[in-house]
């Protein structure tokens, strides 16, 4: 069977996934895009021979969509996700699942009354495999239990219309679902500390910043967020353990050395530093749509990064204060 996709947002995201769909994965094909900007869904849709759309609603509706892949703003997710699961579509959600809990809550209520697990997150980091090893050397206990988690998040450059706010929702989010991902246990309260400002962002922007959370067992967790570092895109994890250290390799595949020295080539944007585990992730989702069955994180996981999203800006905006998280008791369905 081939999975008839629909996507919402025909923006990069978007453009990315098609392209992986088409070119790079099995077993799914693009029936239909959407998107608000019509020339920009008929862009995408035209080559492709799949129908245009300028509502997320009407592609949810159209027979010929079995499942939904949503890459628009992260603030109008919420309303197409309610919609896709309450037409029984299974819906790839692109990060954050919403950027408020109330929207997180409410497309947790529509999934339940389905009585199905159909929302999976685009929280492509999880298939990640240094991430993955590193999971695996806690969950063996060879090293004993984890004490910290140490995160940079560093972007080369942001456009103008990037915000603070978007530092903790749309990319301190990565780190925030991940840290649940490696120590398998919630984050309960979170501080956002604000060092020097560097001179290389817009004046708007409160660049980098520190998340420093703690989780439930006690981890302590450090996220540098940094998106003007200019040299290129770089992601760095460690975990502490009581008796060693894991951390997530160098992300090239050569390293090249010369009369100038030892070097590798520096990613310059997710495309490239994740490439591979965003292949994994939508790859399973498709062969799990076909199977019938629901994979990757799930709508619990979007909800609880959200939460501790709110936490974070609430300290942001109370000078750092350190903020408890606030979570609603997980539903046996999330079990
Ligand atoms: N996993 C990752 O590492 C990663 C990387 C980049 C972006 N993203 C996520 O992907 C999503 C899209 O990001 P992007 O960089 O492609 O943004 P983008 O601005 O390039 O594209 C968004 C598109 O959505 C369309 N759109 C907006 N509101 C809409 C609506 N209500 N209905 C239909 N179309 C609508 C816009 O017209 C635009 O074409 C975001 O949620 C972002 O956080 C994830
Ligand atoms: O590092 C990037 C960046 O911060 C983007 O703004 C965000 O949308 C991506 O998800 C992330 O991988």
């Amino acid at each position: 069977m081939t999975v008839r996709i629909g996507l919402i947002g025909a923006g990069g995201m978007g453009r990315a996934h098609v392209s992986r769909i088409e070119n790079e994965l099995a077993g799914g094909e693009i029936v239909a895009v959407a998107d608000v900007n019509h020339e920009a869904a008929t862009a995408v849709a035209e080559p492709l021979g799949a129908r245009a759309y300028g509502s997320g609603a009407e592609l949810i509706a159209d027979p010929d969509v079995d499942a939904v892949l949503i890459a628009t703003f992260g603030k109008v997710h919420a309303p197409d996700v309610v919609r896709a699961v309450e037409a029984g579509k299974y819906v790839l959600c692109e990060k954050p699942l919403a950027t408020t809990a109330p929207d997180c809550l409410d497309i947790l209520q529509a999934e339940q009354k389905t009585g199905k697990q159909l929302v999976t997150v685009g929280f492509m980091r999880r298939f990640d495999k240094g991430y993955n090893e590193m999971r695996e050397v806690l969950t063996s206990g060879r090293l004993g239990y984890a004490t910290l988690l140490h995160c940079r998040h560093r972007n080369p450059s942001v456009p103008e219309s990037y915000t603070t706010r978007n530092m903790i929702d749309d990319t301190a989010i990565h780190e925030i679902d991940i840290s649940r991902f490696l120590l398998g246990e919630e984050i309960a309260k979170v501080r956002v500390d604000t060092p020097r400002a560097t001179s290389r962002r817009f004046e708007h922007l409160q660049d980098p910043l520190v998340l420093v959370a703690t989780t439930e067992s006690g981890v302590l967790i450090d996220d540098e967020v940094n998106v003007n570092i200019q040299f290129g895109y770089s992601i760095e994890c460690e975990l502490v353990l009581e008796a060693g250290t894991v951390r997530l390799g160098d992300q090239e595949h050569t390293v090249l050395r010369d009369e100038s020295g030892n070097r590798n080539a520096i990613c310059s944007s997710h495309i490239d530093r994740f490439h591979d585990a965003f292949n994994q992730e939508v790859q399973q989702w498709i062969r799990a749509v076909e199977r019938d069955e629901h994979a990757g994180s799930t709508a619990w996981d979007g909800y609880a990064a959200t939460v501790v999203v709110d936490a974070a800006i609430e300290s942001l905006e109370n000078g750092g204060r350190e903020i408890g998280v606030a979570m609603i008791e997980k539903p046996a369905f999330y079990a």
